[in-house]
């Protein structure tokens, strides 16, 4: 088997005495696309900030393993080596653009380091040295590429700021691709895109995942799209593990429903849409399943809300959110003990 191309074990990250992430351990399979997903505020653009080198985690360890075999333990570079030496790139939930830039210069800045070296870092090797007009003519040729695989090669000289939304998340992705990296970590691509954009941008990943074996990970909140392309679905609920498997596998799980259903009663249809089992809204307004419910009485839909402030030491752990972890209401009402045991990768 594989090594992974990441492992984060027992990953912890507080803030003061908010426990973000708390003991968070999960793998992402080489050359394939895992998704990381739950609830607002469960962590996971803090995992994204440990494994990029934006914050220094509490605990843990965070290995990227190159197709090369070369290891790297990213909690401890400083973070332009992440990108440069491990080969993790990332966009970010707010788009990123040199706006007033072109498309095509977007592209071409992303390529500046690896210009700059074939320069010599000097203005004569700017003008005379070969080996600055080769590299000068791959990253345009780079460039091209990836504006063709983004479907963007015709808005090439148009400001970036000028692309709909949807074009500038493919422009990013397009961007982040031209450094050439192993791990590509997408912050919520398909956020604020519509039906088509969203089309668009899982016929780019797969095909980055396709054309370049690229390894990625990704942070969503639309369900169709985590289910269509994801071959892997890791799910948090207050910075801890409560599902790990297959899209199948986890949309099934009542620890991830229960999860998804920790809002108000009115966000419940949305809650299960975005979840991607509407059908649920169904089966629980006739009567809960027999396992997750002590009483005909009782649903996992409802249940005590409990404090989630534990203590820690001599800190005191104030909560992420006022609710009370909807999946550990329902491990309680299975009796399950290990809610976070992985069910293991898609094969
Ligand atoms: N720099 C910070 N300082 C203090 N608290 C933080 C910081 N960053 C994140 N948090 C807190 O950590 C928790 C997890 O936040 P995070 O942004 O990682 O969640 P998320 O799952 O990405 O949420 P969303 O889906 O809404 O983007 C939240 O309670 C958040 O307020």
């Amino acid at each position: 088997m594989q090594t992974p191309i990441l492992s984060v074990e027992h990953l912890s990250m507080k803030f003061g005495g908010l426990v973000a992430i708390g003991d968070l351990s999960f793998t992402a399979p080489r050359g394939e696309i895992t998704a990381l997903i739950g609830p607002n505020g469960a962590g996971k653009t803090t995992v994204f900030n440990c494994i990029t080198g934006f914050y220094k985690p509490t605990e843990g360890m965070i290995t990227m393993t190159r197709q090369s075999g070369e290891k790297f333990l990213l909690e401890r570079l400083p973070d332009f080596q992440i990108t440069a030496k491990a080969k993790v790139a990332r966009t970010f939930q707010n788009i990123r653009l040199f706006s007033g830039m072109t498309v095509l210069e977007n592209l071409l800045v992303a390529q500046h380091n690896a210009l700059m070296r074939a320069s010599g870092f000097t203005v004569l090797g700017l003008l005379g040295l070969k080996s600055y007009k080769d590299a000068s003519r791959e990253s345009i040729e780079k460039a091209v590429y990836w504006l063709e695989k983004a479907n963007l090669i015709d808005r090439a000289d148009d400001p970036a700021g000028d692309l709909s939304y949807g074009a500038q998340r493919r422009l990013e992705i397009a961007r982040a691709m031209c450094t050439g990296p192993e791990l590509l970590c997408l912050d919520e691509p398909a956020a604020g895109l519509n039906p088509k954009e969203s089309l668009a941008l899982n016929e780019l990943l797969l095909g980055i995942r396709r054309d370049t074996g690229t390894s990625i990970l990704l942070i969503e909140h639309d369900m169709a799209v985590v289910m269509e392309i994801s071959d892997h679905v890791v799910v948090l609920e207050y910075g801890r593990k409560i599902s790990d498997g297959t899209p199948a596998s986890v949309r099934s799980d009542p620890k991830v429903i229960a999860a998804y259903l920790g809002v108000d009663d009115e966000e419940v249809t949305d809650a299960l849409v975005e979840v991607g089992d509407d059908h649920i809204l169904e089966e629980g307004d006739v009567a809960p399943p027999p396992a997750l419910g002590p009483s005909e009485t009782s649903s996992m839909f409802e249940g005590p809300i409990e404090d989630t402030v534990e203590e820690a030491g001599s800190e005191t752990i104030v909560p992420a959110s006022p609710a009370a972890s909807k999946a550990a209401q329902v491990e309680a009402q299975t009796g399950a003990t290990d809610p976070v045991k992985p069910k293991g990768p898609a094969q």
